[in-house]
Order: C-alpha cells, then structure tokens, then sequence
C-alpha cells in the first residue's frame, strides 16, 4: 500500500507534533486546521504558537480547513470530539484508507474506545491505535521518543511504523489494539490519582505504592476487555503510565495536582486548565469495571475525587483501610 502522504485531523499539540514526526520520516502532510488564521500561520510562518509555542515546523506540513484524500489518516483530535470530527468526513475518504487512532480517551455516555467509534462513523477504514510515552513539545522538538503501533495486520502495521519512523520517533509495531487503547485512557485517571498525591503533599512512596497497584487495575481492566496484560509490559502501558504519573508536564497530573491542592472541578475548567482527558475518561471507566465485574477501587477513588463527594484525605483513608489481600 503506497503510504507516501499523511492527512492529520486536529491541529492542537499531538495533531502537529505528528505531523511534524510524519514529515520528519520524509511523508507529505497536511494538517486539517479550523480557522483561516491558523492555517496562515501554519503555511506562511511555519509554527502553531497556541499549540507548540515557538516551535519551528517542517515546510512538508500544509494546513488546510478540511481533509481531502491521502494514503493514510491520524486522527488527533480530544477523545470526547472524535466523533463529530469523524462525522464531518465523508467516509469514503477513508474507506480502506489507514486511520490511526491517537486520543486517550473513553467517550462518554457510549462507554466506547477510539476505535468502536471510527467502526461507527467509518465502518470501512483501517483502523490502527498509535499511544505510548510522548509529550507533543518532545516530538515536535525531535527529541528521542518511542511509540506504539497497534493494527489488526502485521504487515500493514510494520508498514505504517515504518511510514512515520524518522531519526527521533521509533514507532514499535504491536497487534493488541484493544490493550493499548485502553492503556492510553486508563493513564490518564491514574496520572490524575499521581497528581492529586504530590498536591496533597501525601510523599514519594505514596505516588510508588500507587503507580505499582494502578498497574495491577490496569491489566484488571485490560484483561477483562479482551486485550493481553502482556501489552502493559510495554511503552504504552509501563512507558506511558511512568510518564504521566510522575512528570509534572503531564496535563493530567497537572490537573490531578490542583485536585490533591483541595480545588473543586468546576473550579480548575474555569481557570486556564488545559485538556486533561482522565477527567471525562473516569466516570466512564468506572461505569465499565461496574458493568465487568472488575475490582477497580483506584477508578473509584478517583472518580469519588472528581465528583467532589469525598476530599483526599477521606479518599485515602478508605483506600488503606481496604481489607488486607495478596499481592496479584
Ligand atoms: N499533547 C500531548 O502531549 C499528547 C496528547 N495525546 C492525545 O491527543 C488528543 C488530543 O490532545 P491535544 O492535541 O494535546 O489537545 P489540544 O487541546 O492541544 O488540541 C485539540 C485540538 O483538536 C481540535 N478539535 C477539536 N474538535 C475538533 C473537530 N471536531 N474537528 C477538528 N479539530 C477539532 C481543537 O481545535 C484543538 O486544536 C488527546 O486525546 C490526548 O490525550 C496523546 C499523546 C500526547
Ligand atoms: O499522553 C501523554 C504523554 O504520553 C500526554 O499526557 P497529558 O495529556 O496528561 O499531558
């Protein structure tokens, strides 16, 4: 299959950093933008300032308003906006076109991962799941980063890796879509759980302790969904759940941060916080544990945090007074 040009739909700060990472790796982009303004910016001065800040970007990248045909297809845009976004593309477009799916994300009321939602609206696409340790500024920057690349044919999948490899970004082939989907999302909550222990001042071991049983859940959920826990061993489990729970520059955690500090939701989304995916990913999750019979307290916990019901004191109070059990 002739993987030459790239189309990436949504042109925040993953959208363009994977633009940049495909035309780092020689591809032709474009990068389908909203407004006439960012497009100016895009294709006369080369930066997405509201995105990347002063980040120089490739001049293989052309940013128009919408998508028009292309080998293969990123879509990059918030998990809770990828169906309108899919909605807005004929789906012949994509009809066995690659679609590589990069949200972390869960949506909301349908309960449904990125890809059932692309077999909604493009029945007929490829689908692919692209996740792992990696902040936009750090691929858009060129600095080493490794992905994964999950697809349902291996040889397409390698292709496709092959297709965004450049000398900075290192896409691993993988075919447990369902496992690194949900690994993706489920970061997110356990990044928010990371940040609300460093707000709340509760110590390093604390964060450890968590990380360590946020693992555990994780491979609860995964192995519950049908995807393989081995996956988790991998950069879009372990690498991306170290990442998130324990650097400040993650969004989530930034946001779990504010949480531990005692400020209520309303009251972060009202002030200049940026997207923190877990905080509409968590009622979901915890709606599907319920629904699978898995035991998911730290989803709990979580969610409790985020609907203001219980404060962080009480939250961790509960978790530890959780009856003693094996270690598994
Ligand atoms: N920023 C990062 O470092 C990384 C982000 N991601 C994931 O990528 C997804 C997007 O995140 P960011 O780009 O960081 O968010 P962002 O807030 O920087 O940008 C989101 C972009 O999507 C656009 N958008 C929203 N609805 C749209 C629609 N219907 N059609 C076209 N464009 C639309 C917005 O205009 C905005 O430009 C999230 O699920 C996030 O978890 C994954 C890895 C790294
Ligand atoms: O997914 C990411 C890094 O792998 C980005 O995390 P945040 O959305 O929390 O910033």
């Amino acid at each position: 299959m002739k993987l030459d040009n790239v189309c990436v739909i949504g042109a925040g700060a993953w959208g363009t950093a994977l633009a940049q990472a495909a035309a780092m790796a020689g591809r032709d982009v474009t990068l389908v933008v909203r407004t006439d303004q960012q497009a100016r910016e895009i294709n006369d001065h080369h930066t997405n300032r509201r995105a990347l800040g002063a980040q120089t970007l490739s001049t293989k990248i052309t940013a128009q308003p919408s998508p028009s045909a292309a080998d293969c297809f990123i879509l990059a845009v918030p998990a809770q906006s990828s169906r309108t976004a899919l909605g807005e593309i004929a789906p012949a477009l994509l009809a066995d076109k690659p679609v590589m799916l990069s949200a972390k994300g869960l949506e909301t009321g349908t309960l449904q991962r990125q890809s059932e939602i692309l077999a909604d609206m493009a029945p007929d696409a490829i689908p692919f799941v692209l996740s792992g340790p990696s902040f936009a500024a750090d691929v858009a920057a060129g600095r080493p980063t490794a992905v994964t690349l999950a697809g349902d044919d291996a040889d397409l999948t390698s292709a496709l890796a092959g297709a965004l490899a450049g000398p900075s970004f290192r896409p691993y082939a993988a075919d447990d879509r369902i496992g690194v989907e949900l690994a993706g999302a489920l970061k997110n909550i356990y990044a928010l759980a990371c940040g609300a222990v460093e707000g709340a001042e509760l110590g390093a071991s604390a964060r450890s302790a968590l990380l360590a049983r946020a693992y555990a859940e994780m491979a609860r959920m995964v192995v519950a969904m049908g995807g393989s826990a081995t996956t988790l061993t991998g950069l879009a489990g372990l690498g991306d759940l170290t990442l998130s729970c324990s650097s400040p520059q993650s969004r989530n955690y930034q946001f779990g941060m504010a949480l531990g500090r005692g400020q209520k939701v309303q009251a972060i989304l009202a002030g200049d916080a940026k997207l923190a995916e877990g905080v509409a990913t968590t009622p979901v999750a915890r709606a599907l544990a319920r629904d699978l019979g898995v035991d998911a307290p730290l989803i709990i916990a979580v969610d409790q945090l985020l609907d203001g019901h219980a404060d962080i004191t009480t939250i961790v109070a509960g978790l530890m007074a959780r009856p003693l059990k094996r270690e598994e």
